[in-house]
């Protein structure tokens, strides 16, 4: 059930608005309470954001979204520093407007925004939030920080936290699984990432759609070793994309692309995605098939089965998209077998921090081994479906190794007739199994993928 800006004990900010509510408060306040629901409610940013009422302002969207993954981004640093300028913690009643102090001094370390600005929109913010009396609080505490800014900030510069950014069970992890990759993974991890394009072939080539953004004054250059991608300049609104709408592009990452290339799936091939939603790789490996396969795209929750409805809608492509579960296949789309299987697994996506920086705050330790466990019986339950001589291709946007190439060595030793097929080494990292390709400031997020061939035993 969707929540609602009162029905959760928060306040709508328009509901304070009046005539005299200076520009950028509500912006502020809408920002506050999306980060006091993924901090101190457990929601996920896509869900925060995509209930109505945080998109009730479309002009001020760029910067609600800022000033939300920013303080995201940055959020033990921000903490840090509000910890030192509040002198007691707050009551639980009034987390929401610590929320707003958070993206308060969010603005004033990370945004070009002028300072008096930023204090007065953030101000008077607290009212919209229906704290009236709290205003002057704020409006201390940020002068505060604009006065002894180097001085709390040299303080704070060596606490772990502040510095990395990352939750230390996940710091344990990387340092443990990546020990000369760590600092970059983490560094790459709290970067803006690029935005990079998909474009299909079926209705357009390469360099025929990169003319078409030239004209349109967006800057793109493709992507090495991607054979349909593109990565912009910086990142623009679908709706600016030349023929969006008409299906001549996508929105994926440059490292997901990669699926449809090392699944390799050939016209008249029969295919199976098996945790499809919301399908950007089905319809990748369709483009590339010339929208030729008899394709069957699976996921378990039904309104993301509608997105990649209307994805492959958009791009012109076929499919047969049904509610099903991995770990428990059966229908009768289990009774012929396939010849390719992409099993894109649910996964910590700690690959993809940089997109959805509320993951830092809400996966947990514990979560791994749960998600290793799901992976594993997917991996078993979906092994009998493959044809022999098939190819089963093992996914993640994990950087971890017990879901990634731990996984498939555990698969392997169980499973007499797989045998894992090398990734070609022009890129990406090696692993005991399987291939890592990790985040990189203009390049990919983290991907993990294993090939996997069925021979008779
Ligand atoms: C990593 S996402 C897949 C992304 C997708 N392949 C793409 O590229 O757009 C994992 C998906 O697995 C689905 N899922 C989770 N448990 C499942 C299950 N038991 N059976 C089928 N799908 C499942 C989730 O709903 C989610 O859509």
């Amino acid at each position: 059930m969707h929540d609602t800006w009162t029905g959760c004990g928060l306040v709508d900010p328009g509901q304070h608005a009046s005539p005299g509510t200076p520009a950028g408060a509500e912006a502020r306040a809408a920002a506050a309470l999306n980060l006091h629901r993924v901090r101190d409610q457990g929601q996920s940013l896509t869900r925060v954001l995509q209930q109505p009422q945080a998109a009730r302002a479309p002009a001020d969207q760029p910067l609600i979204q800022e000033m939300t993954y920013g303080a995201l981004r940055l959020l033990p640093r921000l903490e840090a520093l509000a910890g030192r300028l509040l002198n007691r913690p707050v009551k639980k009643s009034d987390r929401d407007l610590e929320a707003l102090i958070l993206i308060g001094l969010y603005q004033l370390i990370a945004m070009k925004i002028p300072a008096h600005a930023a204090v007065s929109a953030t101000v008077d913010a607290s009212r919209l939030l229906g704290k009236p009396d709290k205003a002057p609080l704020v409006n201390a505490l940020l002068r505060r920080f604009l006065r002894e800014r180097e001085t709390l900030l040299a303080e704070i510069e060596h606490e772990p936290g502040a510095r990395w950014l990352f939750p230390d069970w996940l710091l344990t992890r990387l340092r443990r699984d990546w020990p000369e990759d760590w600092e970059r993974i983490v560094d790459a991890s709290n970067a803006r990432p690029p935005m990079a394009l998909r474009v299909n072939r079926l209705r357009a080539s390469l360099s025929d759609y990169a003319d078409q953004l030239a004209a349109a004054g967006i800057a793109a250059r493709p992507v090495p070793g991607c054979e349909m991608g593109l990565i912009l300049d910086r990142p623009h609104a679908t709706r600016d994309l030349p023929g969006f709408e008409r299906g001549l592009v996508s929105v994926q990452d440059s490292g997901a692309q990669l699926a449809a290339h090392w699944l390799d799936a050939t016209p008249g091939q029969r295919v199976l995605d098996a945790c499809a939603a919301p399908g950007g790789k089905t319809a990748a490996i369709l483009e590339r098939a010339d929208n030729a396969l008899d394709l069957i795209a699976i996921d378990s929750d039904a309104s993301r089965l509608d997105t990649v409805r209307a994805t492959l809608d958009r791009l012109g492509l076929t499919a047969s998209v049904i509610q099903a579960d991995a770990a428990a296949p059966q229908g009768t789309w289990t009774e012929r077998p396939f010849d390719r299987i992409l099993l894109d697994v649910p996964c910590s996506a700690t690959g993809v921090i940089r997109r959805h920086p509320d993951i830092k705050w809400l996966r947990r330790d514990r979560d791994i081994p749960e998600l290793a466990a799901t992976q594993a019986a997917m991996l078993d339950a979906i092994w009998p479906l493959l044809a022999p001589g098939g190819r089963l291709l093992y996914a993640t946007c994990s950087l971890l190794a017990e879901e990634n190439h731990e996984q498939i060595a555990a698969f392997l030793s169980r499973q007499p007739e797989a045998r894992e097929r090398d990734l070609p080494t022009a890129s990406g990292q090696t692993c005991p199994r399987g291939r890592q390709w990790l985040p990189t400031p203009d390049g990919s997020d983290g991907f993990y993928y294993a090939i996997i061939e069925r021979v008779s035993a």
